[in-house]
């Protein structure tokens, strides 16, 4: 028989622990861990039409928009019928949420509720390796070698829209367009909030929830996740 799939979407604030959280959830329950800026970066690198859109909006710090997202990623979320999956980044607005509603049944929604004060510290000290998006901080998770990235030994940058003066202005914009997806979801009954000032902290808490949901540790090849 076929086991059903687990689909689940993880959501906050820039800052707040999405990328950290999914690959501590991909590793733990071997969820797919999909994020929304590596398939624009995916998109982007191939040259592909919505790529080359993507990228004048990324370059000038907006968000991409709506028909560009959903034109993307649904079609690749379609194709995903033999895994189970967590989706980081997506949907960011209430259009984004519907399209995605239209696809797919989703089991449950993470919503990361963090201190501003925490998302100002931990941005500010954020350091990205623009090919692949991969994250450090100085603290956190620091690189092997200071400024360098783990896997290539490429230079790491920070973003201009990570610091402090920014960054009011990304969260209040965050916090309007969320909002109405935040209500959607607890009104399907999904929504699991977790508030707190540091990810170790959360962890367990999250940890816990997916362990009365699906079962830890699969076979890294498992191509779906059976709901006990
Ligand atoms: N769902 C989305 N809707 C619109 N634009 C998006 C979406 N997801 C990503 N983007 C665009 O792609 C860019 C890169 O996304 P990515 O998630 O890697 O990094 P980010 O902006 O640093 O986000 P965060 O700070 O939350 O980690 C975003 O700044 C935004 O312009
Ligand atoms: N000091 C500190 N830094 C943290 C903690 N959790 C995550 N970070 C770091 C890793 C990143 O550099 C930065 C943002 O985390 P992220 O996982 O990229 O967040 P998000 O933008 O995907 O939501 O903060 C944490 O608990 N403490």
């Amino acid at each position: 028989m076929m086991a059903k799939l687990f689909r689940a979407v993880i959501m906050g604030p820039p800052g707040s622990g999405k990328g950290t959280i999914s690959e501590r959830i991909a590793q733990s329950f071997g969820l797919k861990h999909l994020s929304s800026g590596d398939f624009l970066r995916e998109n982007i690198a191939a040259n592909t039409e919505a790529g080359v859109l993507a990228k004048t909006y990324i370059e000038r710090g907006l968000m991409v928009p709506d028909h560009v997202m959903t034109r993307l990623l649904l079609p690749r979320l379609e194709e995903m019928t033999r895994h189970s999956w967590l989706m980081d980044g997506f949907p960011c607005t209430l259009a984004q949420a519907k399209a995605l509603n239209s696809t797919c049944d989703l089991d449950l929604v993470i919503s990361l509720n963090i201190p501003y004060e925490t998302l100002k510290d931990r941005l500010s000290d954020r350091w990205i390796h623009l090919a692949s998006g991969r994250v450090y901080n100085m603290g956190f998770n620091p690189p092997r070698v200071q400024g360098r990235d783990d896997l290539s030994g490429e230079p790491l940058i920070q973003h201009d829209n990570d610091q402090p003066e920014a960054l009011v202005s990304r969260l209040r914009h965050y916090k309007d367009v969320a909002k109405p997806v935040i209500d959607l979801y607890k009104s399907k009954g999904i929504l699991h909030t977790f508030s707190g000032t540091e990810t170790d902290r959360i962890w367990p808490y999250i940890n816990s929830l997916l362990s009365t949901k699906i079962p830890s540790r699969p076979e890294t090849d498992t191509q779906h996740i059976p709901l006990p």
